[in-house]
């Protein structure tokens, strides 16, 4: 599909809620993402993007239970709920994960080779070992590791991290996947390092694969997706194409996020900005607006939950008003 053609859902979560026993964490987010389309997902730590992700996954830790609904394209029933043997079969095949520490990803005393190709014979999309074993030196030729025949017998000590990292997105592109979720994996590298594996990232997304991207950096965003998806508190409070959401701002949060990440921007006292206060632990967020405690725009109306308003195209939670093209009034 080419990225001008009509867009499908890859992807579509609705009321997502994610709890332990007696606390929120994620609480009732909604979002899609469509086939070749790159959606962000930000929000200072705390904010619950990885369990969000995880949700999706059907890899939440012990003890934390998600309700809701997750639906992927193509498959009849919600994930949510899911038997673990149903996940099993669409992880690695129809969704994937690359998330930041590659070791914790890769099996220490497994030539890289095979285990590309093991993704592809437990799914059985390669017929046989040598095939899938071809397939995956192609694959690591893809993911631009340097000498892939050679590469490929290397055991993961053997390679750099940011080479590492090349062979867990080998892994996840093996079965051609619908949904491909990253979770910081640039985090850890150094800035050039980084830069080839978001190329990387970026055409492996370039034609029917979905992408979400959670991270930190807004700069990545920038640069790499199409949408972006606010989060604050275990709620999403801003959603839109990245360079409304980016330029015209419509959450206090987003705001506070962006000033931020503004390295130029100083204070009135020519300090760099951040966002007044910290984030809460989980469960203690206020009730109603989650943002309020540290909004300087909070009044009375912010003791109740916010509606979503806005175009379904660019939304946003704030019971305040926007001046048109999102500034503060
Ligand atoms: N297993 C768990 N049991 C209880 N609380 C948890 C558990 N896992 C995460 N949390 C809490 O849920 C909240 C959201 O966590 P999550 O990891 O999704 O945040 P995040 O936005 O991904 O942060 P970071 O950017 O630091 O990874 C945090 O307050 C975290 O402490």
């Amino acid at each position: 599909m080419s990225r001008s053609e009509p867009r499908s859902p890859v992807l579509t979560v609705t009321g997502l809620t994610v709890s332990t026993v007696d606390t929120e964490l994620v609480r009732d987010v909604s979002l899609r993402v469509d086939r070749g389309e790159r959606v962000g997902l930000i929000g200072e730590s705390g904010s619950g993007k990885s369990l969000t992700a995880s949700a999706v996954l059907g890899l939440l830790p012990e003890g934390v239970r998600a309700t809701g609904s997750v639906r992927l394209a193509g498959v009849d029933h919600d994930l949510l709920g899911a038997s673990e043997r149903a996940l099993a079969a669409l992880r690695g095949r129809r969704m994937t994960l690359v998330f930041q520490e590659p070791m914790t990803a890769l099996n220490p005393a497994m030539r890289v080779v095979d285990q590309v190709a093991e993704v592809m014979l437990v799914h059985r999309t390669r017929p046989d070992r040598r095939s899938a074993r071809a397939a995956a030196v192609e694959l690591l030729d893809r993911v631009r590791l340097p000498d892939p025949a050679d590469t490929a017998r290397a055991y993961p000590h053997q390679l750099s991290g940011g080479q590492r990292q090349r062979v867990v997105l080998a892994i996840a592109l093996a079965n051609d996947p619908d949904l491909l979720i990253c979770d910081e994996p640039t985090t850890a590298l150094d800035v050039t390092v980084q830069a080839r594996m978001l190329e990387l990232i970026r055409a492996a997304t370039a034609r029917s694969t979905g992408l979400l991207f959670i991270t930190h950096d807004l700069a990545v965003v920038a640069s790499l997706c199409d949408r972006v998806l606010v989060m604050y508190g275990g709620r999403l409070v801003e959603s839109g194409p990245v360079h409304q959401v980016f330029t015209a701002p419509r959450h206090p949060y987003t705001r506070g996020l962006l000033a931020a990440s503004d390295l130029t921007a100083t204070d009135e006292r020519g300090r760099l900005r951040t966002i007044p206060g910290s984030v809460p632990g989980a469960g203690q967020f206020p009730a109603g607006c989650v943002f309020r405690t540290r909004c300087d725009r909070a009044d009375q109306a912010c003791g109740q939950l916010p509606d979503w308003r806005g175009t379904p195209e660019h939304g946003h939670a704030c019971w305040h008003p926007t001046h048109p093209g999102g500034g503060a009034p």
